[in-house]
């Protein structure tokens, strides 16, 4: 029976750990989720109505918002959000929250975000950042500057919010693991660190599964 859920939206993103599975007799099980928070959301829930484990890991790229943080290197997210869940009226976004649909603040939302409060993050000594998670990859400089500097984020994915959700609502405990592949609103691929990403976030992720089988 496996003690930990690996979870990643592609199985590009963790195809080496995938690889070395043996390596830890039985004890991690792969997800691979689909790409967004909708298939995120139903994957994990559909998983975790059987016989859930003891420890959920999400492992993947994210765009960085920071232009001073460096492409590449990994980051363990503390909060995330959804970011384009709302309207965007008069030049500036309005939340569901803010438009009063639902109370940013009923378990397990904590003002507006998807916290992580489990022991095991602080445990690793990794960066720990605020994440937002969006249907639609942000590229217009308006909704960035709000992610960045209104929210607070650093890190943007597709999935994590499903995932921070899925996790507080199984009272699991849980890890998110992000490697930064590009800038948010770089659309030249060429430009994306995802070799780089990639290879860091899988040597990470066997550096840091014994730990947290241990
Ligand atoms: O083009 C490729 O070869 C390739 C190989 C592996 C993964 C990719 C992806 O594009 C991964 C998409 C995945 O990563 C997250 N992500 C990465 N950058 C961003 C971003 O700027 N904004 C939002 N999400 C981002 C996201 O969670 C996707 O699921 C390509």
């Amino acid at each position: 029976m496996p003690r930990l859920l690996l979870c990643a939206a592609t199985p590009f993103e963790i195809a080496p750990v995938a690889d070395a599975l043996p390596r830890f007799g039985g004890d991690v099980e792969v997800l691979i989720t689909g790409v967004g928070l909708m298939e995120t959301a139903f994957s994990l829930a559909a998983r975790l109505g059987g016989n859930p484990p003891a420890l959920l890991l999400q492992a993947g790229l994210a765009g960085c918002f920071d232009p001073g943080r460096e492409l590449g290197h990994t980051c363990l997210v503390s909060h995330d959000c959804i970011g384009d869940q709302g309207v965007w009226e008069a030049g500036s976004f309005r939340s569901t929250f803010a438009l009063r649909f639902s109370d940013p603040s009923r378990a397990p939302w904590a003002d507006g975000w998807l916290a992580n409060e489990s022991e095991v993050l602080r445990k690793l000594k990794l960066p720990l950042v605020k994440a937002v998670s969006v249907n639609q990859v942000t590229t217009a400089p308006e909704q960035a500057r709000y992610y960045y500097k209104e929210l607070g984020a650093d890190a943007e994915s597709m999935e994590g919010a499903a995932f921070h959700y899925a996790a507080l609502r199984s009272g699991l405990p849980f890890v998110q693991l992000r490697a930064f592949s590009n800038y948010v609103g770089e659309r030249d691929k060429t430009r994306w660190k995802l070799r780089e990403s990639i290879s860091h976030l899988n040597e990470t992720l066997l550096d840091l599964i014994p730990n947290l089988l241990s």
